[in-house]
């Protein structure tokens, strides 16, 4: 039992280390708050259960979160902590409860104010003036953001009143209305930049910015919640509620929507009132925080190593609400997996209209048995994407199916087919498949494939979205298309495919590399090409496995699973990948069309006869009159030789062309023989390579 629930911490500790990563360091997170909150729990009762296994590094011991090295540090003159978490009523009264045995006091004044969904900030005045900012970090050590905190309008440079002291750290949370969101994320839409999943993330992705001007483009607000380092320390008044009134008095930002509490029952009395007020708030909280008020008290209680005990963050539950199911449609992505999504009735969770709902895949449909017409609770943790959290059993309607996803492709009608040990389902239509034709083509022409020198990302968009190619095979028939080419590379100048200054437009130069670029890739290895048909789960080194074992395309595209079986490295997942890529017909008219257009990728043996080149390691330098420099490598490569980069006495011949600079002058006080391209050619004339 213990093995079972050491292996399950473990695992605990690398998920949440790997969400924290996410959600700190790249503003990004992959699943809810709620959701992370969960695994958070098992890790304290695991925890709880057994002691011994805590060590400094769980997240129960430290404060979550990390200092990005591009930024200059910080180190917080006190630690900039967390705060612990009450997720029922039950656990908010029992911190109650802890106060009161802690403190041995009848009655606690505690303050009351909403938990802001932004990011810690620590901001330092010296005699008034604004010199340093932080975020909070690891919590000892933050990142220096001065520059970007200056850009947010409601945070004064300079305090104002009579009563300022000489140094004061104002802490307190950096965080986007819901205004500034939509317009940022509509902006961002517009240039085609990242969206945004949640505020949150806007929050920080705009503050943790290395250039000022970015966070001064977007919209921040801030509000003051804490204290860190203060000169004169008489100056601190006697509670918290009492230091927010003084900030306001000196200019800073501090949320109206505060109050004190005296009893439990005022504590949840706040909460429900902030709940209901919620869905009406201008920005994103998730939930409210109660500190005790009085800093005689706070300093009695102190702190645990990650939060203070006289503080917790009582959270909302996740937002959720009930509505219908429409449908249940199936989206395929640019590598063919396909994802089912519920298509809902429109309903408001938390402020926002949800109409769909992720179903990730046909798995989770079943576990939860979501049909089309029932009745489902939505949630939206304040975040990412709304999922269906249950059926409501009660209210399914008669002559409901369990849903089944879909055989064919919905877009190009390949059979779907999900491999053993996978949970997605992909479309098996790989190389025909609308959906995952500029991936396919990109694939297909890359540097470790086929090759093709300037067939890029940006260039593949344009001519699949111009229809001029929609599969691999196509860029093998471009040169019809000339016309076509011509007027995408040039006649629209505001195209990010323009010829870049200088570069003579009338040369067609840029079609022309592309053009010798596609015709010398029909050249390409049987293993490359293979690797470029881009088959799950093939990759670089099965395909020259499979190339070596099978010789040609053809008997590739006819091998059984068990002649595949035979290949070293090929086990049953790769075999099943294979056969069904290959006994989709949409492929292999692909692939039939590649080899009409003059592709015939052979695999040539090892074993080199009669090369003078054999086994010698050459160096190429400068240019070649009709080689390029690759080319040449290959042809060496080819016949037995090692093509090297730099000269030593180990080099058997330099092969150097024009402008040959400081490797020609090496070789020749190291005596190695020079040989150019004519050489070369007439050297290999007479050796042979076997078939
Ligand atoms: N979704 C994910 O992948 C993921 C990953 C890591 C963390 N998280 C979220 O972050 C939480 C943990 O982060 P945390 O350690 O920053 O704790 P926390 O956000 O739960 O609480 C501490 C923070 O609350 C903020 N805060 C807002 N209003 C405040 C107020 N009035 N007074 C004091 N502080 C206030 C401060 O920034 C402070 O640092 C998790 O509970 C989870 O919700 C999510
Ligand atoms: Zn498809």
């Amino acid at each position: 039992m213990s093995e079972i629930l050491q292996t399950r911490y473990s695992w605990l500790l690398a998920e949440i280390a790997k969400h924290d990563h996410a959600y700190y360091l790249d503003d990004a997170p992959n699943i809810s708050d709620a959701e992370y909150d969960q695994l958070y729990r098992e890790l304290l009762e695991i925890e709880k259960l057994h002691p011994t296994w805590v060590s400094a590094a769980s997240p129960s011991q430290k404060v979550s979160g990390y200092a990005n090295e591009v930024f200059s540090p910080v180190i917080h003159g006190t630690p900039m902590l967390s705060l612990n978490n009450a997720l029922t009523e039950d656990e908010a009264i029992a911190f109650d409860k802890r106060c009161h045995d802690g403190l041995q006091i009848p009655q606690i004044e505690y303050s009351c104010e909403l938990k802001f969904d932004g990011l810690a900030i620590s901001i330092l005045y010296e005699n008034g003036r604004l010199t340093r900012a932080a975020t909070r970090g690891d919590g000892t050590t933050g990142e220096n953001v001065t520059d970007n905190i200056k850009t947010i309008e409601s945070i004064p440079k300079q305090l104002i009143g009579l009563n300022i002291p000489e140094k004061i750290e104002v802490r307190g949370e950096v965080f986007m209305r819901h205004d500034d969101f939509y317009q940022l994320n509509q902006i961002q839409k517009e240039v085609g930049g990242k969206e945004f999943a949640n505020p949150r993330n806007a929050a920080a992705g705009s503050l943790r910015q290395l250039d000022s001007k970015v966070t001064a483009s977007r919209k921040l607000s801030f509000f003051a919640y804490g204290i860190g380092e203060l000169s004169p320390k008489q100056w601190l008044p006697t509670g918290h509620s009492q230091l927010m009134d003084r900030y306001q008095q000196l200019g800073i930002p501090v949320c109206e929507e505060r109050s004190l509490a005296s009893n439990v029952d005022d504590l949840m009395s706040f909460f429900k009132h902030i709940a209901q007020k919620r869905p009406s708030l201008p920005f994103d909280i998730d939930g409210v925080v109660y500190k005790i008020n009085s800093y005689t008290l706070q300093n009695q209680l102190g702190f645990v190593s990650r939060a203070p005990r006289f503080a917790i963050a009582h959270k909302f539950p996740p937002q959720e609400a009930l509505t219908t199911v429409l449908a249940i449609e199936v989206q395929v992505g640019r590598t063919g997996a396909i994802t089912p999504v519920a298509r809902l009735n429109p309903v408001l969770v938390g402020g926002v209209t949800v109409t769909n709902a992720t179903l990730h895949n046909q798995d989770e449909i079943s576990r939860k048995d979501v049909r089309i017409g029932d009745y489902v609770f939505v949630r939206r943790a304040g975040d990412v994407i709304p999922e269906i959290v249950q059926v409501d059993l009660n209210q399914r309607p008669q002559d409901t199916q369990p849903y089944q996803m879909p055989l064919t492709c919905p877009i190009c009608n390949s059979h779907i087919e999900k491999l053993a040990g996978e949970a997605i389902a992909r479309c098996s239509g790989g190389l025909f498949c609308p959906a995952q034709r500029k991936q396919a083509i990109i694939h297909f022409a890359h540097r470790r494939a086929m090759n093709i020198d300037g067939l890029g990302e940006k260039i593949v968009d344009k001519l699949v979205d111009e229809k001029i190619i929609s599969n691999p095979a196509d860029l093998y028939k471009l040169q019809y298309s000339l016309n076509k080419l011509v007027q995408l590379f040039y006649v629209n100048a505001n195209d990010p495919l323009k010829q870049k200054k200088g570069q003579d437009l009338t040369e067609g130069k840029q079609i022309q590399n592309l053009l010798i670029a596609i015709e010398s890739s029909k050249s390409a290895s049987l293993a490359k090409f293979i690797f470029g048909l881009g088959i799950r789960h093939v990759g670089e080194t099965t395909a020259k496995d499979l190339a070596k074992s099978f010789r040609n395309i053809q008997t590739l595209m006819n091998a059984t699973s068990e002649d595949l079986l035979k290949v070293r490295d090929v086990g049953p997942v790769v075999a099943e990948s294979i056969t069904s890529f290959m006994s989709e017909s949409h492929n292999r008219e692909v692939i039939e069309q590649l080899l009409a257009s003059g592709l015939n990728p052979q695999e040539l043996s090892e074993a080199i006869i009669e090369s003078p080149f054999q086994d010698k390691t050459v160096v190429i330098t400068g240019t070649l009159p009709t080689m390029s420099r690759d080319e040449a490598k290959l042809l060496l490569e080819k016949y037995g030789a090692k093509v090297s980069s730099a000269v030593s006495s180990k080099t058997n011949y330099l092969l150097a062309g024009s402008d040959a600079g400081s490797k020609l002058e090496k070789a020749t006080s190291l005596n190695i023989p020079i040989i150019d391209q004519a050489t070369m050619l007439e050297m290999l004339e007479g050796s042979q390579v076997a078939t």
